[in-house]
């Protein structure tokens, strides 16, 4: 035997010479759940370890996280039912909740990047991504309201903009929106290949953001499909782009290959709230070990092919340096 591949991973020295793929805090970005209130800090029933935050606790959380090197977050609300509308019109006034956190969570961390989410379900009394009418989803007409949506955050400070809807062409819309309004240094992290997925059952339950009727099909992707995933990165990377997300992660490990193989946008993996609460149930049960599963799946994510990680293992893997 010329070749014996065993020679390479004969000691942890060399085992760590020729590894491929490496992660670091740089590449990982937290999503924080917010709430209104003082002093709230409230467990999401199916996201052990995972708490929705009112303004002044998220703070805390956001210094904390960047002791630890953990400096990119992207941030969610939890609005109140009697604040939706079939508009989504708190997602874009002056004094909401979610627009009083990024600018807080900017001016107390003016280092930190500020991902904002780009969408109307959790402002939406119908609890879908876009304007419905005549339980049809309307594309044209919501990209109006994700503009207004994405020129408020910028105002915030927010540094990325991350439309999450799925609707057509609202990339290029809000490129122009942000671009005539002065914020043409403003991002735009493309939520491109989200397919309909069951894994993003815990997110709605820390946001209470469920379709109130029917699902997502219409504009999230089927998830038997990965060419399609070609035509969306296409038509993002031409609407002006600056990265590309594939989402979920683990269980679309190919289509991040297939878009890393395919632009040269950096790629962004959404490491899910259903593929979390997967993961934290086994490790509970004592049927896998969390530390060692964690690493794989973050490695994994790289190793297809993701520049940045959205993972709620975030600040953990720091904390008990697991990577
Ligand atoms: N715009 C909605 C949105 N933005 C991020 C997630 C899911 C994130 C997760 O599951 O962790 C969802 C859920 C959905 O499309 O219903
Ligand atoms: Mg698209």
């Amino acid at each position: 035997m010329l070749q014996r591949p065993r020679r390479n991973r004969k000691s942890e020295v060399i085992r760590q010479m020729v590894q491929e793929t490496h992660i670091s805090a740089a590449n990982l970005i937290f999503p924080l759940f917010i709430i209104e209130g003082n002093n709230q800090k409230t467990e999401v029933a199916s996201m052990p370890g995972i708490f929705r935050y009112s303004i002044d606790n998220l703070l805390r959380e956001v210094e904390s996280c960047m002791k630890l090197g953990l400096k990119s977050f992207d941030l969610f609300p939890n609005i109140s039912e009697e604040l939706k509308d079939k508009y989504a019109t708190e997602s874009h006034r002056e004094e909401s909740l979610y627009l009083r956190a990024i600018k807080q969570v900017k001016q107390n961390f003016p280092e930190a990047c500020v991902i904002t989410d780009v969408a109307m379900d959790p402002y939406s009394s119908d609890g879908h991504d876009g304007i419905v009418e005549n339980g049809e989803i309307l594309n044209d007409e919501t990209l109006e309201v994700l503009g207004k949506m994405a020129l408020a955050h910028a105002r915030m400070g927010a540094d990325i903009i991350a439309p999450s809807d799925m609707m057509d062409g609202r990339v290029g819309y809000i490129r122009q929106v942000l671009d005539d309004n002065g914020f043409s240094g403003v991002s735009i992290m493309s939520y491109c290949a989200k397919y309909a997925s069951a894994f993003y059952g815990p997110f709605r339950d820390a946001l209470n953001s469920a379709p109130k009727f029917g699902d997502k099909k219409t504009y999230q992707m089927n998830p038997a499909n990965q060419r399609e995933a070609l035509i969306e990165a296409q038509l993002d990377e031409a609407e002006g782009a600056d990265f590309l997300m594939v989402k979920p992660g683990l269980p679309y490990l190919d289509v991040i290959k297939l878009l890393k193989d395919n632009t040269e946008l950096p790629i962004a993996a959404y490491n899910v709230s259903g593929e979390y609460a997967m993961l934290k149930a086994a490790a509970e049960r004592g049927w896998l070990n969390e530390q060692r599963a964690v690493a794989e799946v973050l490695t994994s994510l790289r190793r297809a092919g993701a520049s940045a990680i959205l993972t709620y293992h975030a600040k953990e893997v720091l904390e008990n340096k697991w990577l």
